[in-house]
């Protein structure tokens, strides 16, 4: 039995034109993970193999203490699953869903139920059909987040919601988090919601995870370092740096593993330091991955 709620150890999966490889990562009790990639980078592939919709070809996935996918059933009586490509029955209403999913989960809790229905202005009579495509992104986060599972893991939660419902559905993943025995899992482009809400961030590009860590660490570890060196002067050779641009008397260093010795290094020449958002360090970090790969 593991402690992790989510424990991925050499995942790999093949398809014809796009390998997922060597996936290994964990989620622990309380914590919530950003899985952060461009278009294509396997996001959703490695959510659906949690979530036991597919068989890895190699690699261990556990999730809540069972093997995936065979022990599937047993682990998703306690996780919450949200993703875009779901679909509510289009003839049932809001209401009708809501009864079914309280009969089958223990956990249901009404009056949380009322009131996210408010929170994000659903009405229980509103069929499938005739919800925007927002309100049902909303109307599928109801049914999972009122069950009030151990784990939630959403695949792009906050696409299409406008800002307003974001931000009200980031403050609600933040309440779950009151609780340090449950934890989330959630995949997005947008760098922003991931800087808010996560304390763990995965960055996948191209089917490998280019590092998985806390966001704190993320967040110290990469600077951009502004030098101007005088005239025939030469830049010292420095590790850790990904990249480099100039115009020959500027130049612009990123770093991934800054620290004073780098500074010392530099010296005077030293003109600012600046920290990175989450958005300049995960396009930074595609970039130096690809270019590594590509040499
Ligand atoms: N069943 C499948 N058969 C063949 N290829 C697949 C299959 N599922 C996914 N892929 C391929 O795997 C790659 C990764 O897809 P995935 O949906 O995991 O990416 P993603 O990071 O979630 O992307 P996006 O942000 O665009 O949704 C893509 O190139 C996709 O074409």
């Amino acid at each position: 039995m593991t402690a992790e709620h989510i424990r991925m150890r050499g995942v790999t999966k093949a398809f014809r034109f796009f390998t997922l490889q060597d996936i290994s990562f964990d989620l622990e009790p309380g914590q919530v993970m950003g899985l952060v990639g461009p278009n294509g980078a396997g996001k959703s592939t490695t959510i659906r193999m949690a979530m036991g919709l597919m068989a890895p070809d190699a690699g261990e996935i556990r999730v809540l203490g069972c093997a995936m996918p065979d022990a599937q059933a047993v682990a998703k009586r306690d996780i919450g699953y949200v993703s875009a490509a779901m679909r509510l029955m289009p003839n049932a209403t809001l209401g009708r869903h809501m009864s079914l999913v309280s009969s089958i989960y223990p956990g249901w809790d009404p009056a949380y139920a009322a009131t996210l229905l408010g929170r994000f202005n659903l009405r229980p009579e509103q069929t499938t059909q005739t919800l925007s495509h927002g309100e049902h992104t909303k109307a599928a986060l109801l049914l999972a987040l009122a069950r009030r599972p151990r784990l939630l893991v959403l695949d792009e939660p906050t696409s299409g919601l406008d800002p307003v419902a974001r931000h009200e559905l980031l403050t609600e993943f933040m309440d779950v988090l009151r609780d340090e025995n449950r934890s989330i899992l959630f995949s997005s482009h947008n760098t922003l919601d991931v800087e808010r809400i996560s304390d763990r961030i995965a960055f996948l590009d191209r089917g490998r995870l280019l590092g998985s860590s806390d966001k704190e660490e993320f967040l110290e570890r990469w600077r951009r370092i502004q030098v101007q060196l005088p005239p025939e002067a030469e830049l010292p050779e420095l590790t850790d740096i990904v990249s480099h641009v100039s115009d020959g008397r500027f130049h612009t260093l990123t770093t991934n593993r800054f620290d004073e010795r780098q500074l010392a290094q530099l010296g005077t020449a030293v003109h600012d330091v600046q920290r990175m958002s989450l958005e300049e360090i995960f396009i930074a970090n595609v970039m130096h991955h690809r270019e590594a790969r590509e040499q």
